[in-house]
């Protein structure tokens, strides 16, 4: 059994668990007027109902006692100090300290890295203004209208998802666009769409080794290049973020282009860092730092409030509950605002890459659930399609739903009707529709008692489907940025539960070391025998296709 299963605190939570499996959350509403008033909690600008959860008084004092078994508070307390959490690659975890508007010192090796943090920050609110105000201009003397902004996984999503959500603070001197993936016809439709004299093309690699990043701005290059620009021409287009300046440095990008990030700063949790530059460019420097701003905000709550009414710990242990107890496959996050439909593919790679792990911090099988399958996309489009597995389907499948109680461009009418769908769906999942309600639905229908019966099963809303719902007044940069860290340190506080390194990704590194093997297979440089049978099929069906005619 492992430390954590062998816990007192968890088997008390396994007893528990069994006797509110029969109690239905439709009871609990009848039964306590003031349920709703006493499950919610505000922080941040960010307003929580977790009433409609499965949790009773007990087992919300089973799971904080839980936490706090497994040193919650002091395993916080040794992220925020800059200790080397990351244990496997023996890294201090610190995208913390790149919001921390506090004078607190902040030490790596006994240095504070905060005078650094606040130059680079400096670096990137300048640069952002010279290519706003036009005073950075591309080589011909055009300004700079369009940024290709080339970077994937952590360097990619935050600023992308960060750029989307927050649409309506875009600045109208330059338009920014992504590009990821190595499939070439994304950059191309990017590059064949802009002039590549009002072109900035900012490259994000921490590591500055990722294939598809280095390939994309090696077509970029290629393209600038043959469509008139020369080499001394580079420096006014391209700017690369990396915290591997040699490297950056080899590949033709000068010195000055170059925006520092650092190995204490985990790519999922980057879009703080100058890996944020896009977000930068496409909103304004403010509007970045008010990101930061709502991040720290969040910082302090989960540093200061007791566990009982902190917002990340509530939500993670939540989530231990369900997974743990009872056997929840997956989370589904459902944004009610278009601008916020990519959160979820944002927390996806925030959760599934931080506890997506099957051994502890020391090594050993765990013997219980860790992450879930995270998923999900904006409302109210999957009421439409996936929400009725939520509803009918054979498992449990907690989901986070949220709102703006203000939008842009508001039309009352839409807005009202996306609310109301928002809030009938938690009430559907709460409450369900029971068999006798349905079979009495069917009265008058002239069907037979055994036909009313078999159309009332298949129309029988089990109900007790647990949600929380987060409303704010509207997605202001500072809400996001409490969001956003929100999620973090829920994942934090759920890899602290699991005791799991929530910091390193070797499944995603393995990925990357075994694709590039392959390329060499399709490329001929590799003896065929150091694949497998399939691979081996894959690789030579793919070179015969590709075969010079
Ligand atoms: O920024 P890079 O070094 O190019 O890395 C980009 C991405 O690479 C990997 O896939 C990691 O798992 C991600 O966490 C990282 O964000």
């Amino acid at each position: 059994m492992s430390a954590l299963t062998s816990l007192p605190e968890w088997k008390k939570l396994s007893e528990l668990a069994s006797a509110v499996k029969d109690a239905h959350m439709r009871d609990w509403f009848a039964q306590d007027a003031n349920r709703a008033d006493k499950m919610r909690l505000e922080a941040c600008g960010i307003f929580l109902d977790y009433s409609k959860n499965r949790v009773n008084d007990d087992a919300l004092k089973g799971l904080f006692d839980l936490a706090r078994a497994c040193k919650l508070e002091t395993l916080r307390d040794a992220m925020f100090s800059g200790e080397q959490i990351n244990s496997t690659e023996g890294r201090a975890v610190l995208h913390t300290a790149l919001r921390n508007f506090s004078d607190r010192k902040v030490l790596v090796d006994g240095e504070d890295v905060m005078p650094e943090v606040h130059a680079t920050l400096a670096k990137i609110e300048a640069f952002t203004a010279s290519v706003h105000s036009g005073e950075h201009k591309g080589y011909t003397g055009k300004p700079i209208k369009h940024i290709v902004a080339i970077g994937i996984g952590g360097s990619f999503l935050g600023p992308k998802i960060m750029t989307e959500a927050l649409k309506p603070h875009t600045v109208d001197a330059v338009k920014v666009h992504f590009v990821a993936n190595v499939d070439g016809c994304h950059i191309h439709d990017v590059l064949s769409s802009v002039d590549f004299e009002e072109t900035l093309v900012v490259m994000s690699s921490k590591s500055f080794s990722t294939q598809e990043t280095l390939q994309n701005t090696l077509t970029a290059k290629d393209w600038f290049l043959k469509s008139g620009g020369t080499q001394e021409d580079i420096a006014k287009h391209f700017v690369a973020v990396s915290s591997n300046v040699k490297a950056a440095t080899e590949f033709g990008i000068s010195a000055d282009n170059i925006f520092p990030m650092w190995d204490w700063v985990g790519g999922r949790y980057s879009l703080w860092s100058a890996i944020g530059l896009p977000i930068s460019l496409a909103l304004g420097f403010e509007n970045f730092k008010g990101l930061l701003e709502g991040a720290f905000e969040m910082d302090t709550h989960f540093t200061t409030a007791p566990l009982e009414e902190n917002m990340p710990v509530l939500l993670a242990l939540l989530g231990v509950w369900y997974r743990n107890f009872f056997d929840a496959q997956s989370h589904v996050l459902l944004p009610y605002y278009h601008y916020l439909r990519g959160l979820p593919a944002y927390v996806q790679q925030l959760d599934m890459e931080s506890n997506g792990k099957e051994v502890t911090q020391e090594g050993e099988s765990v013997d219980y659930p860790t992450g879930p399958i995270i998923w999900g996309s904006e409302g109210t489009n999957g009421q439409h399609s996936f929400h009725q597995l939520i509803h009918q389907g054979s498992g449990v499948i907690p989901a986070d739903f949220m709102l703006p109680l203000n939008v842009p461009n508001q039309d009352d009418t839409h807005h009202a009707m996306l609310a109301s769908n928002c809030f009938g769906q938690t009430q559907a999942l709460m409450q369900g529709k029971t068999f006798e309600e349905c079979y009495a639905d069917l009265d008058g229908t002239g069907l037979d008692d055994a036909e009313r019966k078999r159309l009332a099963a298949h129309k029988t809303m089990p109900g007790n489907k647990p949600s929380n719902t987060f409303l704010f007044d509207s997605l202001t940069p500072k809400t996001l940025g409490a969001l956003v860290a929100m999620y973090e340190h829920k994942v934090f506080v759920q890899g602290v539960i699991w005791n799991l390194n929530s910091f390193d990704q070797w499944g995603v590194e393995l990925g990357k070391v075994l694709g590039n093997q392959v390329l060499a297979g399709i490329q001929g440089e590799a003896d065929k025998d150091n694949f497998d049978a399939s691979t081996q099929q894959l690789i030579a069906k793919f070179r015969a296709a590709n075969a010079p005619k």
